[in-house]
């Protein structure tokens, strides 16, 4: 955003100051609109976000409503924000002296794109206050206190209501905890041209239909099930057979013409018992599984769920991408795959650089991703998209990291970042269903980026769209509604 800024002015579409007072001016409206006002305090720093700050104040009072400005600093000198203090008239008080009355509306503008440094006492007392006033807490840019890259607290931040940002939405508005702090947000046209940001080719998106919708499967006239995409899973033997069919069901609701389940001999009769359309397969060993890929040549497997995390299931993962090589398109490794190739990871990097290696999606959830990329997680310096990025590059694959802020990120540094995840999607086997839609979209044909990041929208929408009460056996069936609007979306 600074770039953006930067370039903005540069190019004389709109000077610093004029870009503050357009800020200023979309804060105010939102507040306007929202709140009933008897009085405003204005919490401002010294840089530019206080000067956005300063302009919310004077444009409150002139819209009648009393403002009280408590500063934690006063504005760097012959800055922008100096001008917009100027042009407040008003004396502020220092943050210090903070008081306020209960349910105040408060306007938090010490901190924003510029945070340095932990924020420390003076500014925690004064959050301390306002938590307990039970203020309505109206953001600039971000709650004061969480870094704009990572969604991290430095110091201390407030929760806010609302959170008022410019132009495009940082990681730190999708992110844990700042997703949180933010409150609701609302991003605000302050005249930094579209052309500008897009010139800066950023590599990190929303996760929503914009950024995959052109590449979203749409069966051809002439189809037949296994040209719409054959996906294959690997099935648990009988103790733990409900994963894989729970990513199996989910594969074939995702539009796969056609979905074997790959099942221990054993495990062969309970499978049975709970299929219909789905294709049953013995495989009890690698050498099986081979002869499956050979007749078949599958276009995408899922391999992990219920497996269990012994070594074997491990060493399978890697015999399975050596063996895929040039014979299926791509591999999903989830749940126990993760786990138990953990002790393997090099060997399984390295079969994923192979040339004609199957494109390889891995989908763990944080205990997972640390087992098998343990010096990334340890690594308090990166945020959550900085990890998963770091993993992709790594692995040679598209790393999807779940959680409520689930991230898609692929080895060339594109990244995804959820926006419509719900904790309902909280219940065992959710994960499961997750991996049978990532490759069900892989297996038709959707670049594995694009369809890892659906695969996280459209299993959010399918469990917003069938609400409280959902269990994993439900999401299958109820990604029929999320599909049926997303058609409608993208025709
Ligand atoms: N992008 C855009 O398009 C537009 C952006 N705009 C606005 O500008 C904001 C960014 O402004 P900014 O760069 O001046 O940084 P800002 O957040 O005010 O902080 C810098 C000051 O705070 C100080 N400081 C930092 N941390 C501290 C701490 N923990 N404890 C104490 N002090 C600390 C820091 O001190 P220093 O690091 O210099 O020691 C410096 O003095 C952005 O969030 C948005 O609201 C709009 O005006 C319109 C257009
Ligand atoms: N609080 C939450 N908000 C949004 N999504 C969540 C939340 N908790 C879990 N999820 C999602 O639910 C799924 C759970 O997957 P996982 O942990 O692998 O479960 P399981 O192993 O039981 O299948 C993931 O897609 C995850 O992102
Ligand atoms: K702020």
């Amino acid at each position: 955003m600074a770039e953006a800024d930067r370039r903005t002015i540069a190019e004389g579409n709109i000077s610093g100051i004029e870009l503050m007072r357009a800020a200023g001016s979309a804060i105010t409206a939102e507040i306007l609109a929202r709140y009933p006002c008897p009085l405003a305090h204005i919490l401002c720093g010294p840089g530019n976000n206080g000067g956005d700050g300063y302009v919310v104040a004077r444009l409150l009072a002139q819209a009648g409503v009393p403002v009280k400005i408590w500063a934690s600093a006063p504005p760097r000198e012959s800055s922008d924000a100096a001008i917009a203090a100027a042009e407040a008239e008003a004396i502020a008080a220092p943050l210090a002296e903070l008081s306020v009355e209960p349910g105040a509306l408060v306007v938090d503008a010490l901190y924003g794109a510029g945070l340095s440094k932990p924020l420390g006492s003076l500014e925690e007392a004064a959050f301390a206050k306002l938590h307990d006033a039970g203020a309505i807490i109206v953001a600039v840019d971000l709650p004061s206190g969480v870094s704009g890259d990572s969604g991290a607290v430095l110091g201390a931040a407030p929760t806010a209501t609302l959170t008022v940002t410019f132009a495009r939405k940082k990681p730190a508005h999708l992110l844990l905890p700042g997703k949180v702090l933010c409150g609701e947000v609302v991003v605000a046209d302050i005249g930094i041209p579209d052309q500008i940001v897009e010139g800066l080719n950023v590599a990190c998106f929303e996760n929503d239909v914009r950024l995959w919708g052109a590449q979203f499967p749409k069966a051809a006239v002439d189809a037949h099930k296994y040209r719409r995409g054959h996906v294959g899973v690997f099935s648990a033997g009988p103790s733990a057979t409900g994963a894989a069919r729970l990513s199996a069901m989910a594969a074939a609701r995702a539009g796969a013409g056609a979905v074997t389940l790959l099942s221990p001999a054993n495990a062969l009769a309970i499978n049975a018992a709970h299929l219909t359309s789905i294709i049953l397969r013995r495989s009890d060993g690698l050498p099986e599984a081979v002869e499956f890929l050979e007749a078949r040549k599958p276009d995408a497997l899922v391999y992990g769920p219920g497996l269990g995390p012994h070594p074997e299931t491990g060493r399978f993962a890697v015999h399975l991408l050596n063996a895929a090589r040039g014979l299926v398109g791509h591999i999903v490794l989830d749940a126990d795959g993760l786990t138990a190739s953990a002790p393997f990871a090099a060997e399984l990097f390295a079969a994923a650089r192979e040339k004609d290696a199957s494109s390889l999606v891995l989908t763990p959830h944080e205990g997972e991703f640390g087992r098998l990329f343990p010096a990334i997680a340890a690594d308090k310096s990166l945020s959550k998209l900085e990890k998963s990025r770091k993993a992709a590059a790594e692995a040679n694959a598209i790393v999807l990291y779940k959680g409520a802020d689930t991230v898609v990120a692929a080895p060339d540094g594109r990244a995804s970042i959820s926006t419509n995840g719900t904790p309902l999607l909280a219940t065992a086997g959710s994960g499961d269903v997750l991996s049978g839609i990532v490759a069900a979209l892989l297996a038709q044909k959707m670049p594995p980026f694009e369809a890892a990041s659906a695969a996280v929208w459209l299993h959010a929408e399918a469990a917003r769209r069938f609400g409280p009460g959902l269990i994993a056996e439900d999401l299958p069936m109820a990604l029929l509604p999320a599909l049926r609007a997303l058609d409608a979306q993208l025709a």
